[in-house]
Parts: structure tokens; C-alpha cells; sequence
């Protein structure tokens, strides 16, 4: 049996409340050293299981906080074993007073992950599920959260579950009639086969389809503004953060030095480039050439180009709407206010992308570009009910492999292979798949992958 372990599950920072978690064989006994109820004779051990109790943690005789402790019994808790939970003070002094008492009485402090790693290896949760308790962690608006809420319920697991079935069903009837022959045809066998891999084929296609849009769920859509000098690229800024904190000024280059920025758009994410950088693009246009812009427009998944619609288009707007040719764009054309020195239809005869009038100062447009990068990006709209996203890179590795021994299968039959050549890639798309959800993974990935989460959880 695995040691118990403990580990503070809540952020080392002064908050409310700061819970020290414990999960192991031997948890009911380290609470009970530790624990004393109010009248001091509770027998903690004796606890049915999901009940809170009231008390305090001593150390020895040195009474250490004033908590309440949750006791949950194997196996219907999160990692599978008897776990305690001691809700105590959230100072870090306390908290920290807390774990010590709980080391000192038996557990062993906990690795990172190792509490979602143990609901893993107990079978709480399958490999899928177990990354996208990190997802949701780590989710930065409300399509993330939807995205890895979904996986973490398991819909990951179901679609990748249900291609494997299909593919074990086959490898399993080529075996038995290679096995059999007299009893079972292959006659017309390879046929059937080819329809059955170009329907999973298909399927997994989409599935590492969905990867780029699921990146982008997750991480944001990579923006960058580009826009000749007080065109208004730090008023949007501003406009699109809802906060000021953009330096917006009259004076051509005001610079700041903020490296990312995040910006929510009721559900999508922009990552808006090294803002330091998108201010010097226009003296990079301006004085040394375009090559700074351009490179940070290259690596942009969406530029944002503002036009200042109140002065006539310059040779900085002409090199601008060059660098667009290919790439996901759009025209903020900003000063509706203002009387204008270009129009919109001028701009849409140079450049194929949507135009968007805008007023920075009247604060006018947003939703109509809330719109164009949600067509831009998800064609109109995110749905999670039956969709499902592929936001992780290793997932979508172990789908491609997968593919790419199904296409081997594919070809073996076009050129008319003997069976056993089928049900060996059909066998390794099978296991790449089952990298995915965990299945016969070695225990250096699995330790890989949960070395990466927080402590505590
Ligand atoms: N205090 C606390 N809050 C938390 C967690 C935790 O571990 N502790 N979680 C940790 O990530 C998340 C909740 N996840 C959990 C998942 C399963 C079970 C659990 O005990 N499941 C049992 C019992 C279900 C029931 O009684 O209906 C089961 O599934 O059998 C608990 C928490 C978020 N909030
Ligand atoms: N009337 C009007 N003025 C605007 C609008 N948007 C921006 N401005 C003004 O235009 C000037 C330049 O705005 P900024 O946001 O600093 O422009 P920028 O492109 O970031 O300029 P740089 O600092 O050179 O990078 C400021 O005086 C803004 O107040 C708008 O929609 N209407
Ligand atoms: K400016």
C-alpha cells in the first residue's frame, strides 16, 4: 500500500481559510492523534464517512489551530482512499503549523499532482480526465472552463473509448478467423474493413481538428495591433481591456513594457503580443523598415489592424495591409467621430479582409468585432454539447500516430496485403489511442505529466 500523504491544498498566501489535505491507508489514524473535539471525547476514527467535525489540532499538548476536519472513506473519494481534509486558518504560519502536526503523526508530504496522480492510479479518473483537472485549474475564461469541464466529465474518454472498441473488435475477428480459417471467411472481409477505418479515420481527423480552435480556447487567440502612429492602437487597448491601462497619449510612441496581455471577449481569449513590442512597430515602420511588424504579425493567429479614418491612408498603411495577405485580419477602421479623410470602401478595394467601423473615443463597435473574430475563429459559435475540443497537445500527438497507422492499414488493404498486416497497425492505432486515456502508459509519462501540477491537488 502507498504511504499516506498530505499537502496543503489551498494557495501559501493569507487567505480565510487554508485546507491541509490527507489521503492514505493510515489517515483516519494521523487525524486521530491529532484531532480533539470540544468536549475532548470523540472518537474521530469512528466517523461515518463525508461528516464534518469541529476542534482542534495539537501538536503534543501545543494546541495548534481551531479547524474543522472532513472525513471521507475510501473508496468514494477523490483518489480512491480514506481521505481527511483539515479546514484550519488560511495564515501561512497556521497552515504551515498544521501539515507539520500531520507529518509528524505519519503522513509523508505529498508530491505535486500526487493526490489527482493516486485518483488516477485508483481508476477515480482516466489520464484524459486527470490532465483536464489541471485545465480547468489553469482555464482563463468561461469557453476553457466549458472546454475542460466537459473532459474532465469525461467526454475525451467516451469518443476515444468508442474508437478503440470499434478497432479491438476487428483486430480481435482477424485474429480468431486467421485462427480459424475454417470456420470463419475472411471473403469480403477487406472491404468492410476499409469502410470501418475511413469512418474512424474521419472521426479522428476531426478530432485533431478541433486542436488549433482548442488552442486557442485555451491560450487565447494570438493578437497582434498594427496601425501607423496615433492611428489609435492604444485606445482599443484600452477599450478592449475595459481598463486603462494602456498609456494612451497624443505624443506618436508612448511605450510601456507589459509583456502579455490577456483580454476577454465573452468567452474567447486574445493574447494580445508583447504590447512593448506592437508600440514599437510603428517606429519600426516609421524609421527602421518593417521587419519587427512583421515578424510579430507572422506568429499572430489575428491581427488587428486600426485605420485612422480622420487622415488619408500613408505608406505605413500601405506596408500594413501587405503584411495581411494570408492571414486572419481585421480593419478596425477607428475616428467614426471624426470627418473622414478615407472611407470604408476605399480600404475594402486594398485589402479583402472584414472592415469594421469603430469609435475608440465613443467606444463604439466592440460587439461587431466580438462577432467577426468569433466567425473568424469558430465559425459563428463555441458549442460544448457535442463538441468535443482536443486542447491537449499529447492528445492530439497520440491521435496522429493513431491515424497514421490506420492509413497504413488503408494502404495494406488497397494493396492487397494478407490480414495479419491489418491487424498490426490496427494494433497500433489502438495503443496510441490508449496513450490518450492512460491505458499501458509507462511510469515515467505518467509521473511527467502530474510533476506538472500544482502542489496540493
Ligand atoms: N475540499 C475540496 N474541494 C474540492 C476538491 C477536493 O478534493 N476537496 N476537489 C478535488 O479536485 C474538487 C472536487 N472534486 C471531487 C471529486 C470527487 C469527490 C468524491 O468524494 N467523490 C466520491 C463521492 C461522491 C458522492 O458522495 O456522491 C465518488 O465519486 O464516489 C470529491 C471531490 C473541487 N473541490
Ligand atoms: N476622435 C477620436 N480620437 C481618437 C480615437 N481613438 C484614438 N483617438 C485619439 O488619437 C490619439 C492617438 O491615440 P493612441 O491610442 O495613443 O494611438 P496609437 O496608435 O496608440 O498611437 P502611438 O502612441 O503613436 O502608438 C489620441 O489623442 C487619442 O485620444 C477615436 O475613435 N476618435
Ligand atoms: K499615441
Amino acid at each position: 500500500m502507498e504511504k499516506t500523504i498530505a499537502a496543503i491544498s489551498t494557495a501559501v498566501s493569507v487567505s480565510g481559510i487554508g485546507i491541509v489535505r490527507i489521503s492514505g491507508e493510515e489517515s483516519m489514524d494521523v487525524i486521530s492523534r491529532i484531532y480533539r473535539s470540544k468536549g475532548g471525547k470523540k472518537d474521530i476514527r469512528k466517523a461515518a464517512s463525508h461528516t464534518i467535525h469541529y476542534g482542534y489540532i495539537y501538536d503534543g499538548e501545543e494546541l495548534v489551530d481551531e479547524v474543522l476536519v472532513m472525513i471521507m472513506k475510501a473508496p468514494r473519494t477523490f483518489t480512491g482512499e480514506d481521505t481527511v481534509e483539515i479546514d484550519c486558518h488560511g495564515g501561512v504560519y497556521a497552515m504551515n503549523r498544521v501539515l507539520e502536526t500531520v507529518l509528524k503523526n505519519g503522513a509523508k508530504i505529498a508530491e505535486p499532482g500526487e493526490f489527482t496522480k493516486r485518483a488516477f492510479l485508483n481508476g477515480r479518473l482516466d489520464l484524459s480526465q486527470a490532465e483536464a483537472v489541471m485545465d480547468v485549474i489553469q482555464a482563463k475564461n468561461q469557453s476553457a472552463l466549458n472546454c475542460s469541464m466537459s473532459q474532465l466529465k469525461g467526454s475525451v474518454k467516451k469518443v476515444i473509448t468508442q474508437i478503440r472498441s470499434e478497432l479491438i473488435y476487428h483486430i480481435a475477428y482477424i485474429e480468431s478467423a486467421l485462427d480459424d480459417p475454417e470456420h470463419i471467411s475472411l471473403d469480403g472481409y477487406p472491404e468492410q474493413l476499409l469502410k470501418v477505418v475511413k469512418i474512424q479515420e474521419k472521426k479522428m481527423d476531426h478530432l485533431i481538428a478541433t486542436a488549433s480552435d482548442g488552442k486557442m480556447i485555451r491560450e487565447g487567440i494570438r493578437t497582434v495591433i498594427l496601425g501607423k502612429p496615433n492611428a489609435g492602437k492604444s485606445s482599443m487597448l484600452n477599450l478592449l481591456t475595459g481598463e486603462n491601462r494602456a498609456i494612451v497619449t497624443d505624443i506618436a510612441g508612448t511605450t510601456r513594457d507589459v509583456l502579455e496581455e490577456y483580454i476577454n471577449l465573452h468567452g474567447i481569449t486574445l493574447k494580445m503580443a508583447d504590447t512593448a513590442g506592437i508600440r514599437q512597430t510603428e517606429d519600426v515602420v516609421e524609421k527602421i523598415g518593417v521587419g519587427k511588424a512583421k515578424e510579430l504579425a507572422k506568429d499572430a493567429d489575428l491581427i488587428l489592424y486600426v485605420v485612422d479614418s480622420s487622415t488619408p491612408l500613408d505608406e505605413n498603411d500601405h506596408e500594413i495591409m501587405k503584411m495581411l495577405e494570408g492571414k486572419k485580419a481585421i480593419v478596425l477602421y477607428n475616428k467614426t467621430d471624426l470627418d473622414p479623410a478615407v472611407t470604408t470602401e476605399d480600404i475594402r478595394a486594398l485589402v479583402s479582409h472584414p472592415v469594421i467601423p469603430v469609435s475608440a473615443k465613443e467606444e463604439t463597435g466592440i460587439g461587431e468585432l466580438e462577432e467577426q473574430i468569433r466567425k473568424l475563429f469558430f465559425q459563428g459559435e463555441i458549442t460544448f454539447n457535442d463538441q468535443v475540443y482536443i486542447t491537449n497537445a499529447r492528445h492530439k500527438e497520440a491521435l496522429t500516430d493513431a491515424l497514421a497507422s490506420l492509413k497504413m492499414v488503408e494502404q495494406s488493404i488497397i494493396d492487397d496485403m494478407p490480414e495479419d498486416f491489418f491487424s498490426i497497425d490496427l494494433m497500433s492505432a489502438y495503443e496510441s489511442l490508449g496513450r490518450i486515456i492512460g491505458e499501458s502508459v509507462g511510469e515515467d509519462l505518467v509521473n511527467e505529466i502530474f510533476s506538472k501540477f500544482c502542489m496540493g491537488k
